[in-house]
C-alpha cells in the first residue's frame, strides 16, 4: 500500500533470518499493551512482519497513515470488503470498523516471514475459522485494576469512550481459554520476548 492508497501491495521485509514462519493472532483487552508490545518486537526483532490494519476511527494525535493504520473512510472500507481485500474484520467497541487487508499477510507468510496480526476477540475467531494453523496468543494484564490504569493513564479516550471499552474488555477477559497461549504483560519487553519466543521455538500450548 503506497500513499493514501489502501490497496495492498505492500512486500513483506527481505532478509536473512533464522526463524520458522508462523502467523501469530494478538489479541486481549483495551490497553492491555497489544500496541506497545507490538512496537516492541518491531523494534527489536525487525524480521517478524506486522499487519497494518485498516479502521473507520479517526487519528490518535501522532498517528500516522500507513504506520499505526490505513484510516480510511466508510466508502473505501465497504469497497475493501467488497472486493475482499480484508481477511477478517469487525466492529470495535460498538465505535469504528477495523480490517486486516488479506494481500500483505499473504505476501509475508509466502516470503517465509514470521507474521503478526494485532486485533480484537471478533477478528481472532475469523482468523481461526479460516487460518486455523495461526498461533493464537491471548495478552492479559496483571489485575484489572492495572487494565483501568492503563487505559486511563493513556488519555487517548474520552470518559463514554473508556467506559465502552471496559464493557467489551470484561468480555475480551472471559474468552482466555478459546487461545493457545496467554502471556501476562507485566513488563512489555518480557511480554514482547515470550512473543518472540513462540515465533522461533517449540510451542507448549493449552492443550500439551
Ligand atoms: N507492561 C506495561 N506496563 C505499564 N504500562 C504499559 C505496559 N504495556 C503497555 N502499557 C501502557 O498502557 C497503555 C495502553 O497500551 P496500548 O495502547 O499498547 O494498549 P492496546 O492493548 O494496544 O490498547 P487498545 O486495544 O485500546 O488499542 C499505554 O499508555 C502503554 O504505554
Ligand atoms: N478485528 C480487528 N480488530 C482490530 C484490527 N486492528 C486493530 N484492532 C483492534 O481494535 C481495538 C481498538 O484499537 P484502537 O487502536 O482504536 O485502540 C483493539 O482491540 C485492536 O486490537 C483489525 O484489523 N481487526
Amino acid at each position: 500500500m503506497t500513499g493514501s492508497d489502501p490497496t495492498p501491495d505492500t512486500a513483506a521485509p527481505s532478509g536473512n533470518h533464522t526463524t520458522r514462519s508462523r502467523l501469530i493472532v494478538l489479541a486481549g483487552p483495551t490497553a492491555v499493551g497489544k500496541g506497545t508490545v507490538a512496537a516492541a518486537v518491531r523494534e527489536t526483532h525487525p524480521e517478524v512482519w506486522i499487519s497494518v490494519s485498516a479502521t473507520t476511527r479517526p487519528p490518535r494525535p501522532g498517528e500516522e497513515n500507513g504506520v499505526h493504520y490505513w484510516f480510511v473512510s466508510d466508502e473505501e472500507f465497504d469497497a475493501m470488503v467488497a472486493k475482499g481485500d480484508l481477511l477478517e474484520w469487525a466492529v470495535v467497541h460498538k465505535a469504528a470498523r477495523y480490517g486486516t487487508p488479506r494481500g500483505p499477510v499473504d505476501l509475508a507468510l509466502a516470503s517465509g516471514h514470521p507474521a503478526m496480526l494485532e486485533i480484537d476477540l471478533q477478528g481472532a475467531r475469523q482468523v481461526r475459522e479460516t487460518m486455523p494453523e495461526a498461533l493464537f496468543v491471548f495478552l492479559k494484564p496483571p489485575s484489572w485494576e492495572e487494565l483501568v490504569r492503563r487505559l486511563v493513564g493513556r488519555g487517548t479516550e474520552s470518559e463514554a469512550e473508556r467506559e465502552r471499552r471496559l464493557e467489551t474488555a470484561r468480555a475480551e477477559l472471559a474468552a482466555e481459554s478459546e487461545f493457545d497461549v496467554t502471556i501476562v504483560n507485566h513488563e512489555v519487553h518480557a511480554a514482547a520476548d515470550e512473543l518472540v519466543a513462540l515465533m522461533v521455538g517449540p510451542v507448549s500450548n493449552r492443550s500439551d
